[in-house]
C-alpha cells in the first residue's frame, strides 16, 4: 500500500476517488492516494483516517474478477492488514456492480489441468486470511465470485438496488470460491440450494431478510454508512477486535462444543491484555477507554 505520505487532500463532499461513476461521499473527508493499481483503487478514509477503502475498478467488465484484479486485491488487503493505523477495511464496487463474478472471458479456455497447475483461485487466500474486519459495501450486481467475495467479508451492507446470485449454473459450472459452502451457512440449505440450482438473482431486501446482508441503505448513503460502521469498530481495541473476529469465525469451522471451548480460551486470553484492563478500568472510572493495541 502506498504510504500516506504524498496523499492529496480532497475537498469535503467530493466523490470518492474523484470519479463521476463512484459513490457519493456525502460530507465525509476523503484523501486520495496516487494510483498504483490497474484494477482497483485504494484510499484511506474516515475522520481518523483509519479505514482502508478498496474499490474494484473494472467498470467496463462490471468488475469481473480477473486474476490481476484478485492479485491486486489480495495485496491491498494484506497491506491494510499490516498497517497499524488501519482499523477496518471496506471493499466496494460502483453503482452498477460490486462484481459480476469471475472473468468468464479469462477462464473460457481453462482446462482442468491448467486450473490445477496454475492454482486457479489461490489468490482468494490472501483476502480470507485477513485478521482485521472486512466490510463489503455492495451496490449493483454481486454475482458468482462477486457474491462469494462479499460473503468472504465479515459484514455485508447493501444499497437498495443490489442484486445477489450464484449464476454459475447458467454457464455450465458451479460456484468455486465458497458459494456452495458459505451461502448455506448464511441462509440455510433450502434457500442456498434454490439460489445455486436456479441461478436466480435476489434483491437487497430479500438478501437482508435471509440474513445474507446486515443492513440495506439508499444507494447514495451506502458508502457513508459503511464508513461509519468501520469507524465505530475502530473505536475499540484492535487487538480485541481481532480476537472477537477469530472467535466468531470459529463458529463456522467447528462443533458447538469445541467452538464454545475455543471462545472460552479467547475470552480468558483477553485478560492477558492491557486493553482488557483499560476497558474495565475506564468503565468503572466513567471515562472513555484509551486502547493501546496491547
Ligand atoms: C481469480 C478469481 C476468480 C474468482 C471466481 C470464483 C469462481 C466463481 O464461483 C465462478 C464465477 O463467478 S462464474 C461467473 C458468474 N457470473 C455470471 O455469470 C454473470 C455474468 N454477467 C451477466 O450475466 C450480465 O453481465 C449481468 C446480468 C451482470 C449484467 O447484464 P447487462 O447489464 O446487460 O451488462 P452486459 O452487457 O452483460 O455486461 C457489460 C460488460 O461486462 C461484461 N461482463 C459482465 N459480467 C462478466 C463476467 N463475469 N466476466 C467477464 N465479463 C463480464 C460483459 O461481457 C460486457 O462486456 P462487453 O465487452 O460489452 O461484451
Amino acid at each position: 500500500m502506498a504510504s500516506v505520505a504524498g496523499i492529496t487532500r480532497l475537498i469535503l463532499g467530493r466523490n470518492v476517488f474523484n470519479s463521476s461513476r463512484t459513490l457519493n461521499a456525502g460530507s465525509i473527508k476523503f484523501y486520495s492516494t496516487a494510483p498504483q493499481y490497474e484494477n482497483i483503487k485504494i484510499d484511506v478514509v474516515g475522520e481518523k483516517k483509519n479505514v482502508g477503502l478498496i474499490q474494484l475498478n473494472r467498470p467496463k467488465a462490471l468488475n469481473a474478477l480477473c486474476k490481476p484484479l484478485f492479485q491486486e486485491l489480495g495485496k491491498a488487503v494484506k497491506d491494510f492488514d499490516a498497517d497499524d493505523k488501519i482499523a477496518a477495511i471496506i471493499i466496494t464496487g460502483n453503482e452498477k456492480a460490486f462484481a459480476a463474478g469471475a472473468d468468464i472471458k479469462e477462464m473460457q479456455n481453462n482446462t482442468y489441468s491448467t486450473n490445477v497447475r496454475g492454482g486457479f483461485l489461490q489468490e482468494w487466500e490472501d483476502a480470507s486470511n485477513c485478521g482485521k474486519p472486512i466490510i463489503a459495501a455492495v451496490n449493483g450486481f454481486a454475482l458468482g465470485g462477486g457474491c462469494e467475495l462479499a460473503m468472504l467479508c465479515d459484514i455485508i451492507y447493501a444499497g437498495e438496488k443490489a442484486k445477489f446470485g450464484q449464476p454459475e449454473i447458467n454457464i455450465g459450472t458451479i460456484p468455486g470460491a465458497g458459494g456452495t459452502q458459505r451461502l448455506p451457512r448464511y441462509v440455510g440449505k433450502s434457500k442456498a440450494m434454490e439460489i445455486v440450482l436456479t441461478g436466480n438473482f435476489i434483491d437487497a431486501h430479500e438478501a437482508e431478510k435471509m440474513g445474507l446482508v446486515s443492513k440495506v441503505f439508499p444507494v447514495e448513503k451506502l458508502l457513508e454508512e459503511t464508513i461509519k460502521l468501520a469507524e465505530r469498530i475502530g473505536t475499540h481495541s484492535p487487538l480485541i477486535v481481532k480476537m472477537a473476529k477469530q472467535a466468531v469465525n470459529q463458529a463456522y469451522e467447528t462443533t458447538l462444543k469445541s467452538g464454545l471451548h475455543f471462545e472460552k480460551q479467547v475470552f480468558y486470553g483477553t485478560f492477558a491484555t492491557a486493553d482488557r484492563q483499560e476497558g474495565m478500568n475506564a468503565f468503572i472510572e466513567k471515562r472513555t477507554p484509551n486502547f493501546k493495541n496491547e
